[in-house]
């Protein structure tokens, strides 16, 4: 049994302010009893306007909410997934990475991830996103080991892309993160679906930890931090208001469905033929 805590935040504009709140609440899901904590996409800063949210971003070595997760992580005795952050790839870099950390419980971090898949959409509600203009993608999925299985990471826009999944749990990912920030709209209509189906497909536990509320900003996120087990059942579901909470998750659940329903060992590569 493994006790996951998720942290929902409503994170704003101000660095320090959010870097606080990460490591408040860190240490509020590791008295409670966490083992591994998860916060959402953008934890260090959700800004919509672009030259600031350049401006205030660093390197990772000096990205306050990345060194409070650690302090926090190290404090508290608690793995730490870090959602992301915007980092920048170098000190005069004019376009920033959206970059997730796990961080080990002596602070060390044991993995980052970079997102791939950029959030370039035009919402039938007039919302217009171009994470691209801000940011750079990343070149490749990561998984990587925790004391209790192999954890695969993702983030936000990328639950949309199902081979990326596959590349997880084909990697044998037990657990994959979606740290999110997901717009309203598209909440409403796919979020739950689209979580239980990775999580279905995967035969994994999949978790979710999301922005919620009315942001500095100006934006609105749909919140429903979410964990669902392999079998597709959701376990926890935060509604809308910020905050944490606990989940304990049986990971021998992963391998028993697995092995009732192989569907990764059934995988073939698919060609393809167009009959005119
Ligand atoms: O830019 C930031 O500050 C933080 N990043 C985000 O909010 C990103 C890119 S704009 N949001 C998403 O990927 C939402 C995806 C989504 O909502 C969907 O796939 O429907």
């Amino acid at each position: 049994m493994l006790k996951v805590g998720v942290l929902q935040m409503t994170s704003g504009i101000d660095p320090a302010a959010n870097a606080r709140a990460v490591a408040d609440g860190i240490a509020a899901l590791a008295a409670e009893g966490a083992q591994i904590v998860f916060t959402p996409e953008m934890s260090g800063l959700l800004d919509r306007d672009r030259s600031r949210v350049v401006a205030n971003s660093t390197v990772e070595a000096d990205d306050p909410t990345l060194a409070a997760a650690r302090e926090a992580a190290t404090a508290a005795k608690v793995w730490v997934h870090l959602g992301s952050c915007a980092i920048r790839p170098t000190a005069d870099a004019d376009r920033l990475l959206n970059r997730g950390f796990l961080i080990d419980d002596r602070g060390v971090v044991r993995a980052r991830y970079d997102k791939m898949h950029l959030f370039d959409v035009d919402l039938p509600t007039g919302e217009r996103y171009r994470e691209s203009a801000t940011y750079i993608p990343g070149e490749a999925a990561v998984a990587a080991d925790t004391p209790w299985g192999r954890l695969g990471l993702s983030i936000c826009y990328d639950l949309r892309f199902a081979r990326l999944f596959e590349a997880l749990s084909g990697a044998g990912a037990a657990i994959i993160a979606v740290p999110a920030a997901f717009t309203r709209p598209t909440g409403e209509a796919h979020w739950h679906t689209l979580l239980r189906a990775r999580a279905i497909e995967a035969g994994a536990f999949v978790v979710a930890a999301a922005q919620t509320g009315e942001h500095e900003d100006g934006r609105a996120t749909y919140g429903h931090s979410l964990v669902i087990d392999p079998w597709g059942r959701v376990l926890l579901d935060m509604g809308e208001a910020a905050g944490h909470a606990i989940c304990e998750i049986d990971l021998a659940a992963v391998a028993d469905t697995r092995a009732r329903i192989p569907t990764i060992a059934h995988r073939r590569d698919v060609t393809l033929r167009v009959e005119a």
